[in-house]
């Protein structure tokens, strides 16, 4: 469908203290998650909602809003995805998760897969994918293709930074996927990395450099 770039003050705020050359594992985990929390909040505004009747607090019947349909499933892709997970089941704390593990081959920059599994029922619900990078887009398409194979009809992307040649070949590949990102780099450099971009998401998340 198109990407969102959210332009919310604290958003844009917490995606500049992640730019930081040093950066503390600490402080980009934190941050990854509360990002993670704040694009969930803007990715679910329109979930449909629908009429239910409980005992209220003196005993009488009366009509709340709740939400309709199957549980979200939430899909990290490994690792780095994991990084926003928490974040993001703050606000739905009763998602199903669903993981997908992929790596880019750092010659070919394609990726490459290694894990799945996948909620029940996952043709009746609503997936989130989160992962903090969408740089070529290669890893974000192939793990639409998964959800797709699997009769998934919903899916929202949270991405923490997007570089243009990866929300091309996304949007180009599945036109039906929403977009939501903190931030909208320039380009890729010769390696893959997005510029200015946050360098490595997953080694920063999981302490690994
Ligand atoms: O858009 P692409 O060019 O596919 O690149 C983006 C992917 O690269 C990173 O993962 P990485 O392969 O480093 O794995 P990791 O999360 O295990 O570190 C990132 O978290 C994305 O999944
Ligand atoms: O800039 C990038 C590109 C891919 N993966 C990352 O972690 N960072
Ligand atoms: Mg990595």
């Amino acid at each position: 469908m198109s990407i969102h770039v959210i332009n919310h003050p604290l958003i844009q705020h917490k995606i500049g203290l992640m730019r930081a050359a040093d950066i503390s594992t600490k402080d980009f985990r934190e941050l990854a998650n509360e990002l993670g929390n704040l694009l969930t909040y803007e990715a679910t505004q329109d979930l449909e909602l629908e009429t239910a009747e409980i005992d209220g607090w003196n005993n009488t019947p009366i009509q709340v809003q709740r939400l309709k349909g199957k549980k979200i499933t939430i899909v990290p892709i490994l690792r780095a995805g994991l990084g926003m997970m928490d974040g993001v089941l703050q606000l739905i704390p009763s998602a199903k998760v669903s993981v997908v593990g992929l790596y880019r081959d750092e010659e070919t920059l394609e990726p490459v897969p290694y894990y799945e599994k996948f909620a029940g029922n996952i043709d009746e619900r609503m997936a989130l994918v989160i992962d903090p990078m969408l740089a070529t887009g290669g890893s974000m398409v192939a793990t639409l293709d998964m959800l797709k194979k699997h009769g998934c009809k919903e899916i929202r992307i949270l991405v923490l930074v997007a570089a243009p040649e990866g929300v091309e070949r996304v949007l180009k590949a599945h036109p039906d996927v929403t977009i939501y990102a903190a931030a909208l780099d320039d380009r890729l450099n010769e390696h893959g990395y997005i510029l200015p971009g946050l360098g490595d998401a997953g080694d920063k998340i999981f302490g690994t450099k």
